[in-house]
């Protein structure tokens, strides 16, 4: 069984523009389409398409428009009512492919829901299953949440991947070891203070950062997606890479869940590390194919590159 918590959820709004984008000036779009979203719900609707057992449990009233599009896709979930009103997350999305996101704060959690929420997380997961906590922390969350979190639901027996970016995953690598990280490359330099751009150049270069992430703060694994560099993996067995999957990029909304949702229906499966990144690449890169926010089912993936295993540096 896989939980993912989503504690800042967005309704994820495609604004299709039939024009190039002109600051300052007048666009004419499409009509705009809503799909439900957030790091941790878009994780939950992969592997639910890919027929993996997944609940999501976010904070939402009850009359949200985000439930009811989860009722549409059958999703199991765990609302716990709050106050404030989810947040509109905007895709801008050019006439020759360009993307423009506008991701928005998010409303406050006071003390009481969060504690809500904490609770409903930690009732929902049993021992031996994967927790996914992902996704930015919404306004009266404390920035080590997913660090206190981690610790809690790993004391009671679980397995936890995190997700995130900025002050909430640098306190969970120093407060915290989950077993699973997926940084892209950016939030990998930011924690090791490294250059980006060399981490993508490099697939040696890249394992290795990876691995240090690993020795420096106890993490179990590290999937680190590369955009279309491809993707690496990291774990006590040693190190692979995954070269991209050709496709023609449409948006890459949701490639990085994608590709942590693909990771583990391989994982649920019984599959080999090497097998595990390769089905990361292929549904992140099937993400990446698709418009908008749209995610892949399993009808969508690309066949998988040739994974190849990589030498320490
Ligand atoms: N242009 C692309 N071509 C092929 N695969 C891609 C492309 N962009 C993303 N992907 C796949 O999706 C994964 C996740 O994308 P990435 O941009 O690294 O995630 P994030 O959204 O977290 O930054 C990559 O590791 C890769 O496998
Ligand atoms: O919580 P954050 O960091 O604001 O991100 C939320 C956004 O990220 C997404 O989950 C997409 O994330 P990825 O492109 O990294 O897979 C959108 O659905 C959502 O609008």
């Amino acid at each position: 069984m896989i939980v993912t918590v989503t504690a800042n959820p967005a309704i994820d709004r495609l604004v299709g523009l039939l024009e190039p984008l002109e600051r300052g000036g007048v666009v004419r779009s499409e009509a705009a389409h809503d799909d439900p979203g957030g790091k941790g719900i878009n994780v939950a609707r992969v592997l639910h398409a890919a027929g993996v057992p997944v609940t999501a449990v976010l904070p939402a009233a009850a009359d949200e428009p985000l439930l009811s599009a989860l009722d549409a896709l059958g999703l199991d979930y765990r609302a716990v009512p709050v106050s404030g009103r989810l947040r509109v997350n905007l895709t801008l999305a050019e006439p020759e492919g360009t993307t423009t996101k506008v991701n928005s704060p998010g409303p406050r959690l006071d003390e009481s829901e969060l504690t809500a929420l904490t609770d409903a997380l930690v009732g929902a997961v049993s021992a031996g299953d994967w927790a996914v906590l992902s996704g930015s922390l919404p306004p009266g969350v404390p920035f080590d949440w997913y660090a206190t979190t981690t610790r809690r639901l790993q004391e009671a027996g679980a397995r936890v991947a995190v997700d995130t970016s900025g002050a909430a995953l640098g306190l969970t690598v120093e407060q915290s070891s989950p077993d699973l990280m997926k940084p892209n490359s950016d939030e990998l330099a930011e924690l090791l203070d490294c250059d980006p751009d060399e981490i993508e150049r490099d697939p040696r270069h890249a394992a290795d950062r990876a691995h240090e992430l690993r020795d420096k703060h106890g993490v179990g694994a590290v999937l680190l997606t590369l955009g279309g560099a491809g993707a690496v993996l990291a774990t006590d067995e040693g190190s692979w890479f995954c070269p991209p999957a050709p496709i023609s990029v449409r948006s890459t909304v949701g490639a990085g869940d994608s590709s942590l949702a693909g990771y583990l229906v391989a994982h649920a499966a019984g599959a080999s590390p090497a097998e595990c990144l390769a089905s990361a690449a292929v549904h992140g890169a099937a993400a990446a194919a698709l418009p908008g926010s749209a995610l892949p089912t399993p009808t969508d993936l690309p066949a998988a590159p040739h994974v190849e295993a990589v030498d320490p540096a």
